[in-house]
């Protein structure tokens, strides 16, 4: 683990306070961290959300692995200690965007709990919310959609998480997201989106004052609502 911070360096105090610009975006700052198998739909749910949250007029921004190894991390790779070092860096950033006020959704595998564990302890209590996307490899290696399950199982790609590399369940995400309903339907990603929207709700880090629209959630007073939204 890296060292609490840097020889002869002192913490400087913002003249502006985290209420204060939370205050001026109306929303709370905090961390949606979305992790699971490569396939399981991370991405695609963190965009449903994104999208979700800004008709409701929250600010949000995705902070996706995929994306943050192209710079950020781009000279790491995926041994335990890159992993690691991945998941710090990512949640160093996320704490920063957290504590700008931004709804900030991490979607990376984060495959072992003690570096999930790493950054939970970086945010305020509360503040951190753990989404597992509960899909089983079968079906994230079906979906194989940038063919890297095929190439790790022919043995070219090494240490692919599922394959011969593990991932770690947590004891308890705040949020488990599975790929099927209990009728055994598929989910949508924006019903998985919204399901997390309603635990932010839950969890007082997304004001109640919302109405629904099918699967995606507007703003109250949004003006461009459509008009035949219905109550929660
Ligand atoms: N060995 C191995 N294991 C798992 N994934 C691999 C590997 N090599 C490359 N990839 C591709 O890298 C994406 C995962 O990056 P992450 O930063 O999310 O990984 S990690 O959290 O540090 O484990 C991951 O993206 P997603 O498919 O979106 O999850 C893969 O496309
Ligand atoms: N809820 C879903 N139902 C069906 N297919 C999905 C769902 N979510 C994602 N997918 C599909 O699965 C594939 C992998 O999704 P992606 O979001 O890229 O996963 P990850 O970011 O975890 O690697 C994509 O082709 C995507 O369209």
């Amino acid at each position: 683990m890296a060292p609490l911070c840097s020889a002869n360096v002192t913490w400087q105090h913002g003249c502006v306070e985290r209420t204060e610009r939370q205050n001026m975006l109306n929303q709370k700052g905090c961390v949606v961290w979305i992790t699971g198998l490569s396939g399981s739909g991370k991405s695609t749910v963190a965009c449903a959300m994104d999208h979700a949250l800004s008709r409701m007029g929250k600010l949000c921004y995705v902070l996706d692995g995929d994306n943050i190894r192209h710079g950020l991390c781009k000279d790491l790779g995926f041994s335990v200690k890159d992993r690691e070092e991945n998941i710090r860096r990512v949640g160093e950033v996320a704490k920063l965007f957290a504590d700008a006020g931004l709804v900030t959704i991490v979607s990376c595998i984060s495959p072992y709990r003690r570096d999930r564990e790493f950054v939970r302890g970086l945010l305020n209590k509360g503040d951190f919310v753990e989404v597992y996307m509960k899909v089983p490899l079968s079906i994230c290696e079906k979906r194989d959609c940038k063919g890297l399950y095929k190439l790790a199982r022919a043995g070219v790609i090494k240490g692919f998480t599922g394959i011969d590399d593990p991932y770690e369940v947590s004891d308890k995400p705040e949020v488990v997201l599975e790929a099927t309903n209990a009728a055994g339907e598929l989910v949508t990603p924006d019903c998985m989106a919204e399901t997390v929207i309603d635990s932010l709700i839950g969890y007082g880090l997304l004001s109640k004052e919302l109405v629904r629209h099918g699967c995606m959630c507007v703003d109250r007073d949004l003006s461009s609502a459509p008009t035949a939204v219905k109550k929660r």
